[in-house]
């Protein structure tokens, strides 16, 4: 039987799945700061055309010398959530090292989805190098990196929490590196536990990419 979504009227706490759970308004600031100077780290030294192997091996060590100090600190357990507060009063549980959308993965771009008035969601990324596939484009598997984030924060969002059974992508024109790419996606229909979402990547109004989804939505354990 097919059914209209309905929004969820209570979404299962993580910790039912004995994952932990950070605040997201509880990161520190200075983390933030540290997560966005590393993520230009990353990009400078993708980039850099520097060959002096004392300047080479000087940042390397200072890069070894700030990993040891804050490994000193316990690591967070795999699996930990982070929960933020939505702008339609809303809120949504996301793993807190995401690799598209994680707040301290300094790899992440990071992408922020939030509901849309139309309903779904959107959100606006742009890309830098990092995400580099084709000459100033970006990597296919990011595009539907992208892509299933967003179709798995519109099924959760609309529904609850699930995984990715089915994804289907399909590149319409390049998408490129350094422009704003908004990013849409919205619950079609349920069957049970499977949640059908279509999705998209728009560059100046055009569509580069688009997918289709099945989400099943995760049981929450006794
Ligand atoms: C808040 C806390 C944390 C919540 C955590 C939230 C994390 C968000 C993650 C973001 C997105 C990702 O990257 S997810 C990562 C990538 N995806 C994965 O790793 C998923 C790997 N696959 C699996 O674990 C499994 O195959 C599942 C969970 C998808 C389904 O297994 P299952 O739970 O045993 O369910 P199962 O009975 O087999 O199937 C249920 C229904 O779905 C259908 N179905 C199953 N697979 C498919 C498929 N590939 N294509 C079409 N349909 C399918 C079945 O026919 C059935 O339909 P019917 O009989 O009802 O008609």
């Amino acid at each position: 039987m097919t059914v209209n979504t309905q929004p969820a009227t209570e979404r299962p706490d993580p910790r039912a799945f004995g994952l932990p759970v950070v605040e997201q308004a509880d990161i520190p600031a200075e983390l933030r700061t540290l997560v966005g100077r590393v993520h230009a780290l990353i990009d400078t030294v993708a980039n850099t055309t520097e060959t002096d192997p004392a300047v080479l091996a000087e940042a390397a060590a200072a890069v070894e010398e700030v990993t040891d100090r804050l490994a000193a600190a316990p690591r967070r357990q795999i699996g930990t959530m982070v929960r933020r507060d939505l702008p339609d009063g809303d809120s949504e549980y996301g793993t807190i090292t995401n690799i598209v959308a994680g707040d301290t993965n300094p790899a992440a771009p990071p992408l922020s989805l939030v509901p849309a008035a139309g309903g779904g969601v959107h959100g606006e990324v742009t890309l830098d190098t990092v995400y580099q596939g084709p000459p100033g484009l970006v990597h296919g598997g990011w595009i539907a990196a992208l892509l299933d984030q967003a179709v798995g924060t519109a099924s959760s969002l609309a529904t609850s929490p699930g995984l990715t059974a089915r994804l289907e992508v399909n590149y319409r024109r390049p998408t490129p590196l350094f422009n704003p790419l908004e990013i849409t996606a919205e619950v079609e229909r349920t069957e049970r536990r499977k949640v059908y979402v279509n999705g998209r990547i728009r560059v100046n109004g055009e569509v580069t990419a688009e997918a289709t989804a099945i989400m099943v939505r995760v049981e929450v354990p006794e």
